[in-house]
């Protein structure tokens, strides 16, 4: 008894010792590069921040709001301390091109924030938290090789029945209702709930499966716990992470345990039904979890020089990463799409030109004929509708890259420094109401919803009818302000780019053809939202509209 008291004494001994000399150099070297000299100074930042909080003190529910107004006084590039956390803000296009596309080796890392988080990722083991390396290039392969350019097509029907469905669930309700009123919104989320479940987890659902309603209620109890007081400002002060760690491996965390395990539980079925599916050599349309599960191995990292073997892949890993991708998919296509939905019953003369195209294209034939993959590329109205929606209202208004070293930063004539582990956020409540970038030439501002900047004669050369999300056309041309050729950036940016822009594309094209050849819409409100602290589940948080009832008026 005597000796192991001995030896826990020593190790916590160890374990201070360690901490103290980290510490100090830490404190000792932060303002020093590896060779003595002192490092860049940071990026401007806002004067007069309190002690201890920061540029914490100042962030509501929409801290891009307070990232714009800063933009403004400080320049496009600022940096500002959120609590302990330094962060370097990116409040222009061009500025995100360089950081996140042309210095991609550097910016492509991201780093897990607060504790439940770190739960439901497995400390960073989910697409959207893994670190740079080869275990994330994995899994991104795996899911790009379901859901990429080349292979969404595969979804296609799954686009065609979702469409039909939403418009015949909505008909239900509309029958049902006084003057054809109703808020589309549980409608919305049902079809994107299914859509992302169909691609994760190749499972179709009906209305009545309670997993349906378990899923949803398990993600937003997870956001109210991530909300939670302390567990939020962990995710800002790094001792406080720190301690609620230490305090939640001595006595436990019941609450976040029992609603991970909660969560995981609907998942875990799914997931083992597609290895069932898979055993058996079932045919079935390549789903997110079958494409993980066929990884074996991920190649080892490079450690002090040398390669490390490959390192299993387990089902664990999966699981988690079939569960984060569900929840993030659901919640941004039921946000895009009961926005755009919203924005056209307000938009009287979009929706009428929109509808025209879909009865130019119908050309006479049963809109139940329509395809999907007869829709792709061929309907720019809708297209530039679409984009004009997401521009407008990017379901996620802060996206966070982080840098994987020190970097000095060129940039106008300054260098600047970036820490290794700092996060870089992309602001596209600014990006996107740029007046230099987004006013056409016939005086149309960022704040008009008039999806035709989109088109001819306002579009350069290489327009596409999708959003152009790829790495490399967010680019600058000779035109600079008019250069339209990158339209928005609600995907992302460089290496991280969100891989569902297919998906949810598709989703929205159609369904869109359906309803508006349905009927016609009025009413409906862009101005109520509501700001989610959380981003499923990053601490940059989301903001989608609450909208207002829309009355449905049948075309025919
Ligand atoms: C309106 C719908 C959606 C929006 C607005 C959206 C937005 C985003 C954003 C902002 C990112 C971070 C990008 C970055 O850090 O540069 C992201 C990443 C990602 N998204 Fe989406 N997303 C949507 C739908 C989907 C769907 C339907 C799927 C899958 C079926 C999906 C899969 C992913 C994946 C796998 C990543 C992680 C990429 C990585 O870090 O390597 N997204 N998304």
């Amino acid at each position: 008894m005597a000796i192991l008291g001995f030896s826990i004494l020593g190790i916590i001994g160890s374990a201070f010792a360690y901490f103290i000399a980290t510490a100090l150099s830490g404190i000792i070297w932060k303002d020093s590069k590896a060779d003595g000299t002192p490092k860049d100074a940071w990026p401007p930042s806002p004067n007069g921040l309190p002690y201890i909080w920061n540029g914490l003190k100042f962030l509501g529910g929409s801290p891009y709001e307070k990232f714009t107004e800063w933009s403004t006084e400080l320049g496009v590039l600022f940096s500002v301390q959120l609590g302990f956390k330094q962060i370097i803000v990116a409040n222009d296009a061009d500025l995100v091109k360089e950081l996140f596309v042309d210095q991609q080796q550097y910016n492509s890392g991201k780093i897990t924030g607060d504790l439940v988080e770190g739960a439901m990722t497995d400390s960073g083991h989910t697409v959207f938290t893994a670190p740079f390396a080869e275990y994330w290039r994995s899994i991104r392969k795996a899911i790009h090789g379901t859901v990429g350019k080349a292979h969404v097509g595969q979804f296609n029907e799954l686009f065609d029945s979702q469409s039909r469905k939403l418009v015949s669930l909505l008909a239900a309700k509309v029958d049902e209702s006084s003057a054809n009123q109703i808020n589309p919104r549980s409608v919305v989320e049902y079809i994107a709930l299914t859509t992302a479940l169909s691609i994760t987890a190749g499972k179709t659902y009906n209305a009545e499966d309670l997993d349906l309603v378990r899923i949803v209620e398990d993600l937003e109890e997870m956001e109210r716990l991530q909300s939670a007081k302390y567990t939020r400002l962990a995710a800002f002060f790094p001792w406080l992470k720190a301690a609620l760690g230490f305090k939640n491996l001595i006595l436990g965390d019941k609450d976040l345990n029992n609603l991970r395990s909660k969560m995981l539980n609907p998942f875990y079925d799914m997931m083992v039904e597609t290895e069932e599916k898979i055993q058996e050599k079932q045919p079935q349309v390549s789903s997110i979890c079958a494409k993980l599960l066929a990884i074996e191995s991920v190649p080892g990292a490079v450690v002090d020089g040398k390669m490390s073997g490959p390192v299993p892949f387990k089902k664990e890993q999966a699981l988690v990463n079939i569960t984060h991708i569900t929840h993030h998919a659901y919640t941004y296509i039921s946000s895009a799409l009961n926005t755009l939905i919203q924005r056209l019953a307000t938009e009287e003369q979009v929706q009428e030109q929109a509808y025209n195209e879909i009865v130019d294209m119908l050309a006479g034939k049963p809109v139940l004929d329509f395809k999907t993959k007869d829709l792709v590329g061929k309907m720019p109205y809708l297209g530039a509708v679409i984009k004009e929606s997401l521009r407008m209202n990017p379901p996620q208004t802060l996206f966070a890259h982080a840098a994987r070293a020190d970097e000095s930063f060129a940039y106008k004539d300054q260098v600047y420094r970036i820490d290794n582990r700092n996060e870089i956020v992309a602001n596209l409540d600014a990006i996107h109401f740029d007046s230099k970038r987004y006013t056409t030439k016939d005086g149309h501002g960022p704040k008009e919803f008039y999806p035709a900047r989109f088109l001819p004669p306002h579009a350069p050369k290489g327009f596409s009818t999708l959003s152009s999300y790829d790495l490399y056309t967010l680019n600058s041309g000779e035109d600079k302000a008019r250069d339209l050729s990158r339209d928005h950036l609600a995907f992302g940016a460089g290496r991280r780019i969100c891989l569902g822009a297919e998906v949810t594309e598709r989703t929205l094209l159609s369904t869109m053809v359906q309803l508006l050849h349905h009927y016609k819409l009025s009413g409906g409100d862009v101005h109520s939202k509501k700001h989610h602290l959380t981003s499923v589940y990053g601490w940059t948080g989301r903001t989608e509209l609450i909208g207002g009832d829309i009355k449905f008026t049948p075309r025919q």
